[in-house]
């Protein structure tokens, strides 16, 4: 099948090069000239393990092309695939004006019937919209077939996620369409959910939500576990060994951020508010995340004082979750921004990322961040973190308190060093537990 797929960002390019690799012949279109001509260059934009490999797969076997000429290529194929981004707008609705802007070039360049595929996430009812938004600019009834296919894939998992997702969903309006759509992922083993095209944005958001809320509802239980001196680590895996539950999503730590859950539930509370009703249960996880770096603000200050100019505090991590590059809603670069406007220096280090930030100084190393630091905090958990040499962190810092803030780091570890350890919910062993553990 010919497939024009429109965005070559996360989504696009990872779906471009999925389908190229099941034997379609895809073209990936941006308008983002920089994009596409390093992408031309043989260069990918963004860091996602697996993904150079694929899409040079792709170019090499002549299933995979780039051009920055939308217009062309959604003229000349059968099948467009829309996967640009859906950001938040200021009032938290989903904005889609570029969602909109590939429809108009889709509506403008219709010669042939065409299956017009939304992979981008966006509200429930878009689908429909869309459906009539071609009969209003007079495209013919029977020659466009809007389908939903929401993407469940994560950054940093990108590739196994699509070669193995836990469902592909399908939202069409007819089954010949939902039928051609699904047979895109010929080859991939999953079972495919056909639904009505509504249904499957509820499903997407849906589905973001839910882990928005159990993230945290974890966090939240973290919190009181603190005020029991009780164990987040082992009352989330005790809540978790039951299968209604599920162990995943039940890290504790700084929040959840990204670019997709945090915009999600703002796009679905403020989808509810268009019809005049309230999603309490989402606005209080998203009150709990919006708080939860002041959470680790008021365990610097317990330890450290009021935090003020002259203290130093190292930070481990920018991206919002490890194996990635996309620094878009992170916590860690909250927590920068926050201990930086207290007049604190920060020094930070992440293995793939240095955005200029305000009162923020990059180091070339994780060892060098530490050189005069009052406290360290782990914000990301990237695995060169957690298997950090402790001795070696102890002996480059200037003070010994260590934060986990993602709950992943060994405390035994850290505190054998001579370090301080303060994890979220995480007391260290009572006396008598700890003589009893010997
Ligand atoms: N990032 C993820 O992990 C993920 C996972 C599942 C679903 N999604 C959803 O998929 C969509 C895309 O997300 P993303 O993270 O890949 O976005 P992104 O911001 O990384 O990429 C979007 C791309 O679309 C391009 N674009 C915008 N308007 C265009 C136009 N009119 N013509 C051509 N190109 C255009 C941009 O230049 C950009 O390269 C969003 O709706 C998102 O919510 C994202
Ligand atoms: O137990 C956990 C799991 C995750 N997180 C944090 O939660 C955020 C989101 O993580 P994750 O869901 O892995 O990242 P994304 O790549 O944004 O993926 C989510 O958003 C995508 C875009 O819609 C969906 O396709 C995916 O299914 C959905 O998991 C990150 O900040 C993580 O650090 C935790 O704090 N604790």
């Amino acid at each position: 099948m010919d497939i024009c797929v429109v965005g070559a960002g996360y989504v696009g390019l990872t779906t471009s090069a999925v389908l190229a690799k099941l034997g379609h012949t895809v073209w990936c279109c941006d308008r983002d000239d920089i994009k596409i001509s390093s992408l031309l260059n043989g260069h990918i934009p963004i860091f996602e393990p697996g993904l150079e490999e694929l899409v040079q797969q792709g170019t090499k076997n002549n299933r995979l092309f780039f051009s920055s000429d939308v217009p062309l290529y959604v003229e000349k194929c059968p099948v467009i695939m829309v996967a640009v981004g859906t950001p938040s707008a200021p009032d938290g609705t989903a904005d889609l004006v570029y969602v909109k802007s590939v429809l108009l070039t889709v509506a403008n360049g219709m010669q042939e019937p065409k299956t017009v595929i939304i992979k981008s996430t966006v509200p429930p009812g878009t689908g429909d919209w869309a459906q009539d938004f071609f009969l209003r600019r007079g495209v013919p009834k029977e020659w466009v077939e809007v389908v939903s296919n929401p993407e469940f894939l994560r950054e940093g998992t990108a590739i196994h996620d699509s070669f193995h997702p836990d469902r592909i969903l399908v939202g069409a309006s007819s089954v010949q369409a939902g039928t051609l759509v699904a047979s895109l992922y010929d080859g991939i083993s999953a079972p495919v959910l056909h639904t009505g095209r509504t249904e499957a944005e509820m499903i997407k958001y849906g589905s973001n939500s839910f882990l928005a809320v159990k993230l945290s509802f974890i966090n939240e239980l973290a919190r009181l576990c603190e005020a029991f001196r009780a164990d987040i680590t082992e009352v989330a895996k005790g809540i978790g060994m039951d299968e209604r539950i599920g162990a995943r999503f039940l890290q504790a730590g700084i929040g959840y951020g990204g670019s997709c859950l945090p915009k999600d539930v703002s796009a679905l509370i403020a989808t509810a508010a268009g019809k005049g009703m309230g999603l309490k249960l989402l606005e209080a996880a998203a009150y709990v995340n919006e708080t939860q770096v002041q959470v680790y603000v008021t365990k610097l200050t317990r330890e450290l004082g009021a935090l003020k100019p002259g203290m130093t505090i190292a930070v481990w991590g920018a991206a919002f979750k490890e194996n990635t590059d996309d620094l878009r809603y992170s916590k860690a670069l909250v927590l920068m921004e926050e201990l930086a406007a207290k007049g604190c220096g920060v020094t930070a280090y992440d293995p793939l990322s240095s955005p200029d930030m305000d009162g923020v100084q990059w180091a070339a190393s994780q060892l060098e961040a530490l050189a005069g630091a009052d406290a360290l905090v782990v914000a990301t958990g990237w695995k060169q973190f957690v298997d950090a040499d402790w001795q070696v962190v102890k002996a480059a810092m200037k003070g010994k308190l260590v934060v986990d803030a993602r709950n992943v780091l060994d405390r035994a570890a850290v505190e054998e060093a001579g370090l301080h350890y303060i994890g979220l919910g995480r007391p260290r062993k009572r006396e008598t537990e700890m003589s009893a553990a010997d």
